[in-house]
């Protein structure tokens, strides 16, 4: 079925709001554009929360911890619990610890920022690489000569990375030539919306491994639905009465279609387009969209 485009209509917008009683946010694209809050961003939130709604934040943006995030949230007066937030950092390193059960003795190489290694460290995993200087030096000739692979390294996780470097490419090539070492990703979205423009994403960062490598990384960030039963286990909610909220059809809006939510709501203010929400080959249909969030003020 088509989407219905939500105009602002006072009792249209009502009605949407009380099929559910928990919102899961991205955030990207959603409520900001980097450190700029969108419009009546903190205002759409306390609507929300008024009305007795439920907010978990869901990104799949790895560069922050939740703790971080929770620092973001509060500067930008968004008032947020750690536990209310779900970062793709937070769920990669529960994944590893949890359901992987890497031994103590092996270790996490990772392609990405402090938000994953402040995951990994809170759920006791080892780990190198990261934002360790050294890892952005440019190679020496010693270094391919010397190169070892560590037989410790029992996972390569890539995320978004800023400072990525022909190093931590070499290195990851070289740790997944062994076949036991599990090659995961934080999310894999191609691009980063961000002021109004798109950006490489953390599927950009990983993808010239899978070519290197030729092998294709799971991927624990949304549409991943090990992300949707870990917010279920904690949330205890009622998929029929939550709304995944987000501005990406092939993660946001797919998270909630195959996570079987009553509801998917789509904004036109990050990386999906009015045309792709409503062309006939859309990967994800959302039930409903907006122009921008703020529209649910009516
Ligand atoms: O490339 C990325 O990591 C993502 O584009 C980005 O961080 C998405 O974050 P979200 O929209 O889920 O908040």
């Amino acid at each position: 079925m088509a989407p219905t485009k939500l105009t602002g209509k006072h009792a249209e917008i009502s009605a949407f709001i009380d099929r559910f009683d928990v919102f899961l946010f991205d955030c990207d694209g959603v409520l900001w554009h980097g450190n700029t809050l969108l419009h009546k961003t903190v205002e759409t939130l306390d609507m929300l929360r008024s009305k007795g709604k439920q907010i978990v934040f869901v990104t799949n943006n790895s560069t922050k911890s939740r703790r971080a995030y929770k620092k973001k949230l509060d500067g930008l007066g968004i008032p947020a619990e750690v536990d209310e937030i779900f970062c793709s950092a937070y769920s990669s390193a529960v994944y590893i610890k949890r359901v992987v059960k890497l031994p103590a003795d092996k270790k996490v190489y990772v392609i990405g920022e402090s938000g994953i290694e402040e995951e990994l460290r809170n759920e006791g995993v080892q780990y190198f690489g990261g934002t360790d200087p050294e890892e952005r030096i440019q190679m020496q000739e010693e270094d391919y000569t010397n190169f070892v692979p560590d037989p410790e390294v029992g996972v390569v996780l890539c995320g978004l990375d800023h400072y990525v470097s022909y190093r931590k490419y070499a290195k990851a090539f070289q740790y997944l030539q062994n076949p036991e070492t599990l090659f995961l990703a934080t999310n894999v979205d191609s691009t980063f919306p961000n002021k109004g423009k798109l950006f490489p994403g953390a599927g950009s960062i990983s993808a010239p491994l899978t070519y290197m490598t030729k092998r294709v990384p799971l991927s624990l960030g949304k549409p991943s639905q090990a992300m949707m039963d870990a917010i279920e286990g904690k949330f205890q909610f009622n998929r029929k009465r939550t709304c995944m909220v987000g501005d990406r059809l092939n993660t946001d809006i797919k998270f909630g279609v195959e996570g079987g939510l009553g509801g998917t709501l789509a904004v036109l203010t990050g990386v999906s387009t009015e045309e792709e929400i409503l062309s006939s080959d859309a990967i994800a249909v959302p039930d409903a969209y907006l122009d921008q969030l703020s529209d649910l003020l009516g």
